[in-house]
């Protein structure tokens, strides 16, 4: 569904990221973990075609990006960075927007109002709502029409706890019927609580995985990431 094929990409200063490896098959929720900066959202936005690699291949429901049919784009629920929504316009009228936009049937716009608990609020302009509302008539927005690969860039962002067992049923129930869902978290114990795989980022480099059954992941995290640093700094003295 979503594959990386040693995909590299430097911000010239900035890290990016760096050959990357990474296969999303159907029916798995992968999650994405690293520190401020370690490449998470610079794998996701070369996941949906915002950024094209310096070099390496991106694969998206089994297309490189550059040959994907526009319409296949219909497939995909991307959140990535801000939801994108038009602030004059209702949260009603957004959902309806996106839905129509991928082809989708317009009856799951209520759907979707009703999964997110967002009736209270649906006849509210967008720019009048807060923040944690913003977000979840983005993520609604996104999934309403049951794309295949669904890509979320730390979705449960400003979402109260309620929101975030809704974001969690969503993704699991998804991902059961088929989809593939990569995510991305600081929040180690929520993700482990629905992540077949988590995928550990550090300086740009994907560096393993943490098993979402094991006990104490963050003291886990802080090793690898740790370990990881510490390898790199003798490289680097080695080959200075
Ligand atoms: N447009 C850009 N121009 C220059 N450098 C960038 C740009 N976007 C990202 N970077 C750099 O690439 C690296 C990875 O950034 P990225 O935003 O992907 O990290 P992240 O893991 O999502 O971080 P956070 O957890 O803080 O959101 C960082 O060193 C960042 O400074």
């Amino acid at each position: 569904m979503l594959t990386f094929e040693q995909v590299s990409l430097s911000f010239g200063e900035g890290i990016g990221v760096a050959e990357l490896d990474l296969a999303v098959a159907e029916g798995e929720i992968v999650a994405l973990v690293g520190l401020n900066g370690a490449g998470k959202t610079t794998l996701m936005r070369l996941a949906v075609g915002m950024l094209r690699p310096d070099s390496g291949t991106v694969r998206v429901l089994g297309h490189a990006l550059r040959e994907l049919p526009s319409a296949r784009w219909c497939g995909v629920g991307a959140l990535v960075e801000v939801p994108l929504a038009y602030p004059e316009l209702t949260v009603r009228e957004n959902l309806r927007i996106a839905c129509l936009l991928r082809g989708s049937d317009p009856r799951c716009v209520e759907r979707a109002l009703d999964d997110w608990r967002l009736g209270p609020v649906a006849d509210r302009r967008f720019r009048r709502l807060s923040l944690g509302n913003r977000q979840r008539t983005g993520l609604a927005s996104v999934l309403q029409h049951d794309p295949q690969l669904i890509v979320l860039d730390e979705p449960s962002n400003a979402l109260d706890p309620s929101s975030v067992l809704v974001l969690r049923d969503q993704l699991t129930k998804r991902a059961a019927e088929g989809a593939a869902v990569v995510v991305s978290s600081h929040h180690l114990d929520e993700v482990a609580r629905i992540a077949d795989r988590i995928v550990l980022l550090n300086a740009g480099r994907l560096i393993g995985e943490l098993d979402p059954t094991g006990r104490d992941l963050e003291r886990t995290f802080f090793d690898r990431i740790h370990d990881d640093d510490t390898s790199r700094a003798a490289e680097c003295e080695q080959t200075s």
